[in-house]
């Protein structure tokens, strides 16, 4: 668990150099823009050493791999959002192609078995600078009911926990889940195991799609390791001003830890 901002940057001692290597927030903050040209706009008023960029589908999917580059030649650590979720040697593929970009984190949806994350995590193990490797549990979307449309039929929690005890199985860094797990996953699988946390809602802000939210500092308190914000930041009236804000309230909470 977090209880200081040296651990945020001892994280991933792995990770390709030339990149800020003193990143004072847990906050990665979600490029979903549909366009290059309005990710680069958005990032070029970010300071590196204040939030980490996650760039998923939509980015990825409009822009390439290029953007990457671009992003990380700012000084931006950049986690991969692209959820793998196919064959194991398909996924190893990809996760190979991610670490031959050079990103800070990438992951896999963990649904997809122990088989395939393994491969995947083999195939990064050769990297010296290899990404930290996650697995999505259950998306931060859904509840009780979307989960029993789909056969499961037990709580989010539980299926969240068995998930994450077969990516910790299967080598993995850590999980992708909501900070309302945060607090079991910790207490089962470790501190060391990393959390990483979407669903983060300031107490003011619309739930959007999102059904397992949580609020920054209460995430924290719960175990989240990262916590990944778009809406709340990309959409807010300034933007600036609400990464600095979430900020503030984060360095407030570890003081009073310190
Ligand atoms: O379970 C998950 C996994 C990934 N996400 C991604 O995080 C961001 C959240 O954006 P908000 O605007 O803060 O809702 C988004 O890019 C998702 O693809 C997630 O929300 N839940």
């Amino acid at each position: 668990m977090i209880s200081s901002i040296e651990d945020w940057n001892n994280m991933n001692p792995l990770m390709a150099p030339g990149l800020a290597a003193n990143v004072t927030s847990p906050v990665l903050v979600a490029l979903d823009f549909a366009t290059a040209d309005a990710a680069l706009a958005f990032a070029s008023r970010l300071d590196p050493l204040q939030c980490r960029l996650k760039v998923g589908k939509e980015l990825f999917t409009a822009a390439g791999p290029q953007l990457l580059q671009q992003l990380q030649a700012r000084g931006f650590q950049v986690f991969l959002d692209l959820k793998f979720h196919d064959i194991p040697n398909t996924v190893a593929h990809a996760c190979k192609m991610a670490a031959e970009a050079g990103v800070w984190m990438v992951n896999v949806h963990a649904s997809g078995g122990r088989r395939m994350m393994t491969a995947a995590a083999e195939a990064l193990a050769q990297y010296s600078q290899r990404p930290l490797l996650i697995a999505v549990t259950v998306l931060t979307s859904m509840e009780a009911s979307d989960l029993a449309e789909i056969g499961i039929t037990v709580p989010p929690q539980e299926q969240v926990l068995r998930l994450a005890h077969l990516t910790k199985d299967s080598g993995l860094d850590g999980v992708v889940c909501s900070a309302q797990e945060a607090s079991l996953l910790k207490t089962e699988l470790g501190r060391d195991f990393k959390l990483v946390t979407p669903g983060i809602r300031l107490a003011d802000s619309a739930a959007d799609d999102q059904r397992r939210v949580m609020t920054p500092v209460a995430a924290l308190q719960a175990g989240a390791d990262y916590l990944v914000i778009g809406r709340p930041i990309t959409q807010a009236a300034d933007p600036l001003a609400a990464l600095a804000a979430i900020n503030v309230d984060i360095q407030s909470y570890l003081a009073t830890k310190a």
